[in-house]
């Protein structure tokens, strides 16, 4: 197993090209499952997670190929509608595969992702959705069992709980379904916005992604098409935190402000010196010192449960107290324990972590227990005094494209080994 050692006491300096989002390929692949003609896709991560889906789109048929730094799915030869546990395991949005292959085959077998680390994370809002569009589904042996009969039925669907996983699944279901359906209460993160322009670009009619009700208009067929994912607003954010712990300053490439407000305005609260350009973040810290900032943690446009745990770090070399609330998983915390063990001084109450400044934080041995608590010990690692050794960094390899180069080369002194 790898693990990064990390000598502390890093200046950050310099420019970071910033690759596409995780959490819009993903869902952008599985649709692709939709079509029964080939896709091209430019700006995709090189990750984990996409190997994952890789894999889980060969085992259902479909062929996908890397053309140099172009991934091209081919859906024609979809023959199976199993995406196993094994590959379901590694990577929960593998159930995003349900939606798709319920829409176009009229079946799906998807094992059930059950929780993580950071929650229980259920899926129950996927599958009620999917049966108000028809289907006829049932949960045995750790297996979703889709079917209906002919086309999914357009349907009036209200989530009780905003869902982005959710409104994921059924506004791809809903693209190949008879007739109108509504999606009331929706998600409304860039993601979903750029899964709609995808779907669009193949021949859905779609209206109000990005808002809270989102109307689909049914079609016979979709057709592949060529789409660039969007740059990944998690991964510029720990960038740019990564700046501001080391009092540093660094430049975004390749990204975009317009979704990353939420992030940006607490990183002006922390103090930090912010400019935008149309495809570039520039924030400078140097000669500022650091503002706690309270942060709870919201569906988009609120602050992105993704970022809690960089701005618990970045909250523990600030100056002064503050509070950190998540609502979104009930136990995103689980960076907090190894924080403490580098010196930080945090206290849980519930569901809010109370950060104080922390004068002297100590390198240490720590294990990454999910993707975003790994990148706060990293951030936490480049700052702190002494060696730290990152454990368990397969979590990192899921969402951050080559993160130990990138950080590298803003002058963290990163190494990965074998544990
Ligand atoms: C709203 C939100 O911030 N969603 C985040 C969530 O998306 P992800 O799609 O993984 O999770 P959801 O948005 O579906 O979950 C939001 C909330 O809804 C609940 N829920 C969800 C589905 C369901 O069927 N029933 C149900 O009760 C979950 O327990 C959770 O409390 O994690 C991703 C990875 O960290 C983030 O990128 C997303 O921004
Ligand atoms: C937790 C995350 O991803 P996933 O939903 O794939 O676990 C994340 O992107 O921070």
């Amino acid at each position: 197993m790898d693990q990064f050692v990390i000598q502390g006491g890093s200046t950050i300096a310099g420019e970071v090209t910033i690759s596409g989002a995780k959490n819009a390929a993903l869902p952008i692949l599985f649709a692709a499952i939709l079509a029964n003609s080939k896709s091209r896709f430019t700006n995709v991560p090189r990750l984990r997670d996409i190997n994952t889906t890789e894999a889980l789109l060969a085992t259902l048929g479909a062929k996908v190929e890397w053309q140099q730094d172009d991934l091209v799915v081919d859906g024609s030869t979809i023959d199976k509608v199993l995406a196993p546990y094994d590959l379901v395991k590694q990577m929960r949005a593998s159930v995003l595969a349900l939606g798709p292959l319920l829409a176009r085959f009229g079946e799906a077998q998807v094992s059930l992702p059950g929780g993580c680390a950071i929650g229980a994370r259920p899926v129950d809002l996927h599958i009620s959705g999917l049966e108000k569009m028809g289907a006829d589904i049932t949960v045995e042996g750790g297996y979703i069992n889709a079917k209906v009969n002919g086309r999914l039925k357009g349907a009036h669907i209200f989530m009780d709980v905003v869902s982005v996983g959710a409104t994921e699944n059924l506004l791809m279901a809903a693209t190949l379904a008879d007739g109108v359906t509504v999606l009331e209460n929706a998600a409304r993160e860039p993601e979903i916005t750029d899964l709609a322009k995808y779907l669009s670009a193949m021949g859905a009619k779609i209206t109000g992604a990005g808002s809270d009700r989102i109307e689909i208009i049914g079609v016979e067929t979709l057709t592949g098409c060529e789409h660039r994912i969007l740059p990944d607003r998690i991964e510029t954010g720990t960038y740019l935190v990564a700046a501001a712990m080391a009092k540093g300053e660094v430049l975004c490439h390749g990204t975009d402000h317009f979704s990353l407000e939420p992030v940006i305005e607490k990183l002006r609260d922390a103090n930090a010196h912010i400019e935008l350009t149309d495809n570039s973040i520039y924030l400078d810290m140097r000669g500022r010192m650091p503002k706690a900032v309270n942060i709870k943690t919201s569906p988009h446009p609120g602050f992105p449960t993704d970022m809690q745990a960089q701005f618990t770090a970045l909250n523990v070399v600030a100056e002064g107290s503050a509070t950190i609330t998540e609502t979104i998983f009930e136990n995103r915390f689980m960076h907090v324990p190894e924080l403490k063990r580098m010196g930080a001084n945090i206290r849980l109450e519930g569901n809010t972590a109370i950060c104080e400044h922390t004068e002297l934080l100590s390198g240490a041995q720590v294990m990454a227990t999910d993707l975003r608590a790994s990148a706060s010990l990293i951030l936490t690692g480049a700052i702190a005094q002494g060696e730290t050794i990152v454990d368990r960094i397969y979590h990192v390899d899921r969402g951050y494209q080559r993160i130990e180069d990138k950080l590298g080369g803003l002058g963290v002194k990163i190494a990965r080994r074998k544990a």
